[in-house]
């Protein structure tokens, strides 16, 4: 057992690296305490791959180092790191039997046979292998090796960690969210550290209870998944996370607010005196950013008056461009002006908005974001606590989809 701990680590697959973008990890610091249950969440090519493979050895890092607890292992082997690793694709030895494939790791380490076999009948009762283990593992379907492929990691005692390299790719869709399931009770009943790799925000929000989420070479933010959906660190984690993705809009300081994007027609929203005044402290770019699910929408309302820009707080006017029926839920798209096309989730029974609406924008999720991340206004006056009350619309707990959506995360 161990904590992992990954300290100024970095990592280019070239010699000679000058640019950040020459590295497929930029410097980082980051730890994965034991016994937790983390996904590591990105895009393709952000270095998810890369940075599981340095933490179990099979890469060195070209600069920083990892430790186990007090340890620096940058120049252990994998086979003395007691790190597993399962991959995207099974690998499991065809011509042997599932017991002797369980067994091999045991074996490997001349464990004593009666300790073999209680181990191995252990590790495969609890992935429902049992019936199959006098089968020959080329006769497996491509989950059930995948089940051999985890069991192989789990079987060692001595296991620190467990890295899951996007292990449910190859296996089908109605038997994904079992394995998952499966995993989830095995971390409950081992308490091993284990990390899963993934681009899928479903598949990171039911295994993990802390999700990393990497973007060019970065952890750009490390929380659960609640803490992803409502405070976003960074503009990517807005938008890749949520279904759809954050609304998030350049803005521009005036006096009685801030305009949205720009043009003739960037609409202006009216904000709190204080608010405004903290972000004129700001040098960079700033943005707004609200989640789709926060959009309120007024009805609609097709006088000439709906035209005027609102002069409401928090209030702005759209025209709606598109309204898509997604089962449980609809997202309508609406056009704000100043190049903005903001989105709104509403509920399924929810009257169905057409032409010119008003939005409202609660000043209890609104975001502001300064070159991309983050800005901390707890104490400018960017939340009135009287907007709680959409806290208790309840969508605010996370990814808001359902068990068997198998969809890729976000709209990335
Ligand atoms: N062996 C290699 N040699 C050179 N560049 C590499 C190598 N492996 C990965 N890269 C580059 O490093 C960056 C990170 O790749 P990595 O595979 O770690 O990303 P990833 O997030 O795991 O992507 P995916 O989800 O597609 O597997 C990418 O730009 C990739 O092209």
């Amino acid at each position: 057992m161990a904590e992992i701990h990954l300290n100024d680590l970095a990592h280019s697959y070239l010699a000679a690296p000058t640019a950040d973008s020459d590295y497929a990890i930029r410097r980082m610091n980051h730890v994965w305490q034991q016994g937790g249950a983390y996904a590591l969440l990105g895009p393709s090519g952000c270095g998810k791959s890369t940075l599981l493979n340095i933490i179990s050895g099979l890469l060195a890092p070209s600069e920083g180092e990892v430790r186990f607890d007090d340890r620096v292992v940058n120049r252990l082997p994998p086979e003395e790191r007691n790190i597993a690793q399962v991959f995207q694709f099974p690998v499991v030895y065809d011509t042997m039997t599932v017991f002797d494939n369980l067994a091999f790791p045991l074996r490997n380490q001349r464990q004593p046979e009666h300790k073999v076999q209680s181990r191995v009948r252990e590790i495969a009762q609890v992935l429902e292998l049992e019936d199959l283990l006098t089968r020959r593992a080329s006769n497996l379907t491509a989950d059930e090796k995948q089940k051999v492929s985890m069991g192989r990691g789990l079987v060692r005692d001595d296991v620190a960690a467990i890295l899951f390299d996007e292990p449910l790719t190859v296996i089908d869709p109605h038997l994904k969210w079992k394995l998952r399931r499966k995993l989830k009770q095995i971390h409950e009943q081992f308490n091993i550290t284990m990390v899963y790799v993934t681009h899928d925000q479903l598949e990171a929000s039911t295994f993990a209870d802390k999700i990393a989420v990497m973007y060019e070479g970065r952890i750009v933010q490390f929380g659960t998944p609640r803490e992803l959906f409502e405070d976003p660190a960074h503009t990517f984690v807005g938008y890749f996370i949520g279904s759809p993705g954050m609304n998030l809009a350049s803005i521009t300081l005036e006096s009685q607010g801030v305009r949205l994007g720009t043009g003739e027609d960037a609409p202006l929203l009216h904000l709190p005196r204080a608010l405004l005044a903290t972000l004129a402290e700001r040098k960079g770019e700033l943005k707004l950013g609200i989640r789709p699910e926060f959009v309120e929408l007024e009805a609609n309302d097709s006088s000439p008056a709906a035209a005027v820009p609102d002069t409401r707080e928090h209030w702005l006017s759209g025209q709606v461009t598109l309204v898509q029926d997604l089962g449980t839920y609809k997202v309508v798209d609406l056009d704000i002006g100043g190049g903005c096309l903001f989105k709104a989730r509403i509920e399924e029974d929810a009257p169905l908005p057409t032409g010119r609406v008003r939005l409202r924008l609660p000043a209890r999720w609104q975001r502001f974001y300064l070159d991309e991340h983050l800005l901390d206004l707890s104490q400018a006056g960017a939340h009135d606590s009287g907007e709680a009350d959409s806290l208790a619309r309840g969508e605010s707990g996370g990814f808001a989809k359902g068990e068997d959506d198998e969809r890729p995360g976000g709209n990335a």
